[in-house]
């Protein structure tokens, strides 16, 4: 069997024409031009490469953006003042906080004295909480990037038994809330490294997302023949990035989304999204 590739990098591509339409009607009736900043603390290779991605991105599509990187010592306090700062700034319609911080600062802390109104990723406590209860918000990026590529590609999703290997913030935990709205009506069973038996919930599922971080974890004896199987995974190793799918899975996965090239540039795509739809609650705002 050859897996239909979910190809996340044209999808983006095609996300990102489509999103320079909308900048560009914003900026037409007279609309401030979105724009994105970015608050990234340290200097880990990864989270500067992500950045500096996400600020080409705003520049193709017409979103000016606003960077600030501070030192890998930076203190709370520092790091709150920036946030302080964005908050103020109107020329800043959204912004992001690069996770993970280093460890001596408290995410919990910088991510709720964010505006939620400002929140481009979907991570403020406001914004899950109102994704838990079905109100407008923005969505988290790679969850909601996950619901386009399926969507795109015509993968069934209601009915869909979904099962995701992973329990973080930004992929495991909300993307069930997604799924299992009534507009997608997928089944979700939420796996993570203490599940005992996991093949044998992913052996029962028509998509199966992982989002663990552990190398090769899924192989082609824990699918169903024809899944859809979606790769989150990112380790960093010395022969180059590694996913939490086995390459062998090819074998029997009906589509697959591979990384790279798959979920990554729909997170990002869909980063771009939620900043053009909070220029355009502001726009019809006022
Ligand atoms: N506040 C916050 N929001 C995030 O959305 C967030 C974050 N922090 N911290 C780190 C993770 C990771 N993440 C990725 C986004 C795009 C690619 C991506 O575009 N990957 C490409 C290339 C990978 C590469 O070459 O490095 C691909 O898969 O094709 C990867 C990873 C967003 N994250």
């Amino acid at each position: 069997m050859n897996a239909t590739l979910l190809d996340g990098k044209a999808t983006a591509a095609d996300i990102r024409r489509e999103l320079t339409e909308r900048v560009a009607k914003l900026t037409a009736i007279g609309g401030r031009p979105p724009g994105l900043g970015t608050v990234l603390v340290g200097d880990d290779p990864g989270s500067h490469a992500y950045v500096g991605g996400k600020h080409r991105d705003c520049a193709q599509v017409g979103i000016a953006s606003i960077r600030r990187d501070l030192p890998a010592d930076a203190t709370q306090q520092q790091v709150e003042d920036v946030i302080d700062e964005l908050n103020a700034d109107p020329a800043c319609t959204g912004y992001i906080v690069q996770l993970p911080l280093p460890r001596h600062l408290d995410a919990n802390a910088v991510l709720e004295r964010m505006d939620p109104a400002k929140d481009a990723d979907g991570l403020h406590p406001v914004n899950l909480g109102r994704l838990t209860l079905g109100v407008d918000a923005p969505l988290p990026c790679t969850p909601r990037g996950i619901v386009e590529l399926l969507r795109r590609h015509g993968v069934p999703l209601a009915g869909a038994r979904v099962c995701v290997v992973g329990r973080g913030i930004t992929v495991g935990r909300p993307i069930g809330l997604l799924l299992t709205r009534r507009s997608e009506n997928a089944t979700v069973t939420l796996c993570h490294t203490g599940t005992k038996g996991l093949a044998w919930h992913t052996r029962e599922a028509d998509i199966v997302i992982a989002a663990a971080g552990s190398p090769g974890l899924i192989t082609k004896d824990m699918l169903r023949t024809g899944a859809a199987v979606l790769d989150v995974g990112i380790t960093r190793t010395d022969q180059g990035l590694v996913g939490d799918i086995h390459p062998d899975a090819a074998q029997v996965a009906g589509w697959i989304a591979p990384m790279p090239g798959g979920v990554g540039p729909m997170t990002r795509a869909m980063l771009l999204a939620n900043v053009v739809e909070a220029a355009e609650r502001n726009a019809t705002a006022v």
